[in-house]
């Protein structure tokens, strides 16, 4: 049977991990085997568990790299890839295409739809034209506090380039609050 991939995207606080959580419990009560795997820096939770912003958390794989996993037994098991963080992993289109197209496996991907400065990350960029299905999540707005959706995030902390961090670091919001106009 022909893998697929499903690509799960939003800002922070978007319920991308909720969602793919959710997925897991899911497919484990009806007997799939699946593969869980998080970013080796997202070190937030500790060394071995996914979790969400609200404490929801699934043991899991950390690595740096995802195509390695090709070899190894416990990713032959599985029929179900679950990748979390996926905007960290450079071979992230790769192996997303490898295990859907060669292996036949599903691969459900969760990944920051942008950075905070709303840049692409060149990795999710890369998986966009090959996601048989796309979620695009947002939270909501922690400035306006009536519903207002958020697709954006921003971050609170005055530190530059990748930073692993929650909510003392970064926020939701409306463009609004985003702060930055619909151009450069
Ligand atoms: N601004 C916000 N909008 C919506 N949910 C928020 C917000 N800030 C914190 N949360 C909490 O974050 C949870 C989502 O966490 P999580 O699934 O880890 O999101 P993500 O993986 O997209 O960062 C929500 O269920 C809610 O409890
Ligand atoms: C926006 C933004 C975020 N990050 C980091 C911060 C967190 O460690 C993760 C996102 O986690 P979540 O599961 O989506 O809550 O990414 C970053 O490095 N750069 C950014 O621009």
């Amino acid at each position: 049977m022909p893998g697929n991939i499903r690509l799960i995207i939003g800002p922070m606080f978007s319920q991308k991990t909720t969602c793919l959580t959710g997925y897991i419990h899911r497919y484990r009560s009806i007997g799939r085997t699946v593969l869980v795997v998080n970013h080796a820096s997202d070190v937030r939770y500790g060394r071995n568990s996914l979790c969400t912003h609200d404490g929801t958390s699934v043991p899991c794989r950390m690595r740096h790299d995802l195509q390695g996993l090709r070899n190894e037994p416990d990713y032959a098991d599985a029929s179900s890839i679950f990748i979390e963080e996926g905007q960290f992993f450079d071979d992230l289109a790769p192996f997303c295409k490898d295990a859907a197209g060669l292996d036949g496996k599903e691969v459900i991907v969760a990944a920051l739809v942008a950075t905070f400065d709303r840049k692409m990350f060149p990795s999710v960029a890369e998986l966009i034209p090959y996601a048989d299905h796309i979620e695009h999540r947002t939270a909501l707005c922690c400035v306006c506090r009536d519903g207002t959706p958020a697709p954006f995030t921003k971050r609170t902390a005055a530190i530059e380039g990748c930073l692993v961090g929650g909510s003392e670091s970064y926020a939701a919001v409306c463009g609004l609050h985003h702060g930055s106009p619909h151009r450069d």
